[in-house]
């Protein structure tokens, strides 16, 4: 079985230890879960062979020449609905994408993406259907999971948050003391955080969003670590905020405690009864939200065929979003993905944007050997574009086995990263342009969400940025000696709802021609389950003294010399949680580190 080598670091100066720097094999995770199965691999069709010898062409053919092919490159250009796609600048020429159609074929690509949308349980592992898409469908639309259309049920949910949110931004909501909710506190992690945190991004500087948005405030709490408690209630009344819970399963320790720690907040503020006016939630067990102290009737569900990582588009996203810019924001939100939703499912391939930008990437990791993929958006709007993506794709395609429980003998998933340009032009660009070969999608947008053009400047503000867009691909692609790859995406206004759609089923065109599943994530379970039993440790060592024992030397050290640079007993843990909940504000950072 393969070895998979990582890293792990305390923070040396936080914690007071000494040099804890360690390097952990990790197993790779194979799921025995499904009995191996006599299906081919894509790697055993003649269309993944005859890609393979094509590569041997492709090596001996520049970058520089492919640009210099007029025809090719226009070849290479598709518009749809605003989005302007020109991968010319692959190491592609038409006769690879030929062969790449012909991957698809082979990987009965086209009837994947029809059983998606009918509804099978493609999710064969967890048995499930993949029905995000159903999330934006318009209201008369008919989309099937174990024969029942969901499509209503998503709109009961959108008319019920469209209502709620009315209600908490016109003051016919108020909390507990009868001032309005002007301040939301969005509580989850993962799924349930990176998308709605991504499309608030973009949202904050949009003109029309930003009238909406006067006066209120939407935070987000993802990491349990409590800095991040500390640093979202800074500055907040717990009188006049709204907390909404959101967590697919209700289970997620993170968000749970994450929870729990502003009930505290609210309650010692306002007194227990305040939670009612102050917490909703969202999830899909909407038990688990009651027995936690919400009222069902303040719940938002969703469903078991929406991915935690394809969820922004259900109440995960939806509520909150709706809360700060107004439902009306957020409903045209849900077109732009459903347009491309469209596409994605009824356009030829040749000009079916995420079609293609999956089969493009399927030959960049799997035939060419490049491992990664920089997300580039010259735009400060999305900025949190590339950490979302970085979850929709490596947690949907990390996988080294295949949908039948096959090992691959091929490379699948990507190693995602990126930044805003002109900003990771100064920090990592330097590596693409010299020291390592990395496929870029380049995005640019046409017009900016707040145009600035000095008196006197050469070019307005927004120019400035897209002669970087502009420029940065062409030095790549033609260097100095080197060659680089990338692909450019220009579109006319900020459209993230496309671009989150187009990347969502880019993601899935990948799953299925690598043929695994790419929408479960055993591999993250494992990790949960280990922390759980480190949790039992801590608790045990902490309250009754008792050894560290069940873990390896490592991982034994590290726990023990932890436990020992902060020992805490009872009582203090109590006046912890009596500071939590009388003045609940965590020290201020100068009274930090008197715990520490
Ligand atoms: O919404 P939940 O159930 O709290 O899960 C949060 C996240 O945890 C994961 O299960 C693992 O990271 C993600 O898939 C999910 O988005």
């Amino acid at each position: 079985m393969p070895f998979r080598p990582s890293h792990s670091l305390l923070d040396c100066e936080l914690l007071n230890l000494a040099s804890a720097f360690c390097q952990l094999q990790l197993p790779f995770f194979f799921i025995p879960l499904v009995e191996m199965a006599s299906t081919t691999l894509i790697c055993d069709t003649q269309p993944w062979k005859d890609l393979k010898a094509h590569t041997e062409d492709i090596k001996k053919t520049h970058l520089r020449d492919l640009m210099n092919d007029k025809e090719r490159c226009e070849s290479m250009m598709v518009e749809f609905d605003g989005m302007f796609l020109d991968y010319s600048r692959q190491c592609a020429t038409l006769e690879t994408i030929d062969k790449l159609y012909k991957l698809a074929e082979a990987a009965s690509l086209k009837q994947q993406i029809n059983r998606m949308y009918s509804g099978e349980h493609i999710n064969s592992t967890e048995n499930r259907s993949v029905l995000h898409v159903a999330l934006r469908a318009p209201r008369d639309a008919v989309i099937n999971s174990d024969g029942k259309n969901v499509v209503p049920d998503v709109w009961n949910v959108l008319d019920k948050i469209k209502d709620f949110s009315e209600k908490v931004r016109n003051g016919s909501w108020v909390g507990a003391t009868g001032k309005p909710l002007k301040d939301v506190i969005a509580i989850g992690i993962g799924g349930s955080f990176l998308g709605p945190l991504f499309v608030h991004a973009a949202l904050q500087t949009d003109p029309e969003a930003v009238e909406f948005a006067k006066g209120r405030q939407l935070r987000f709490l993802a990491n349990v670590d409590p800095i991040d408690v500390a640093r979202n209630i800074a500055g907040l009344n717990p009188e006049t905020t709204l907390v909404v819970v959101v967590s697919k399963t209700f289970t997620t320790a993170e968000t749970m405690l994450n929870a729990r720690t502003l009930r505290e907040w609210i309650s010692s503020a306002l007194g227990p009864s305040a939670v009612a006016k102050h917490m909703v939630a969202v999830s899909t067990n909407l038990t688990l939200v009651e027995k936690f102290g919400i009222d069902p009737n303040n719940a938002f569900a969703f469903w078991d065929w929406v991915g935690g990582r394809y969820s922004v588009c259900s109440a995960v996203g939806v509520l909150p979003l709706s809360l700060q810019y107004g439902f009306s924001i957020v409903e045209k939100f849900l077109k732009g993905a459903s347009s491309i939703d469209e596409h994605f499912r009824s356009a030829p391939f040749e000009k079916n944007i995420p079609v293609l930008l999956g089969l493009l990437s399927v030959w960049n990791v799997s035939f060419l050997g490049y491992p990664a993929r920089a997300i580039l958006p010259y735009s400060q709007a999305l900025e949190k574009f590339a950490p979302h993506i970085q979850q929709v794709s490596m947690e949907s395609n990390g996988k080294g086995v295949s949908i039948d429980g096959v090992p691959l003998p091929y490379e699948a998933g990507e190693i995602d990263f990126g930044e805003p340009g002109t900003n990771g032009q100064h920090s990592f660009y330097q590596l693409i342009h010299q020291g390592r070969v990395i496929p870029c999608d380049f995005i640019g947008i046409v017009k900016s969400q707040q145009p600035v053009y000095l008196k006197g400047e050469v070019v307005s503000n927004h120019d400035e940025l897209m002669s970087n867009f502009f420029a940065q691909p062409d030095a790549l692609a033609y260097g100095k000696t080197a060659e680089q790859l990338l692909k450019e995406n220009v579109s006319q206004h900020l459209i993230p709802h496309k671009l989150l759609a187009s990347y969502e089923h880019r993601v899935t065109v990948e799953g299925f021609v690598w043929g695994i599943n790419s929408f479960d994530q055993w591999g993250v379970e494992l990790g949960k389950s280990l922390a759980t039993q480190v949790r039992k440790q801590l608790n045990a060592s902490r309250t009754k003294s008792e050894p560290v024992e069940g873990f390896n030397f490592s991982t034994t050290t590290l726990l023990t010399r932890y436990l020992q640079r902060w020992r805490y007993d009872l009582s203090e843990i109590l006046e912890i949680h009596g500071n939590l909940g009388k003045k609940m504000i965590i020290p201020p950072s100068s009274q930090m580190h008197t715990h520490v």
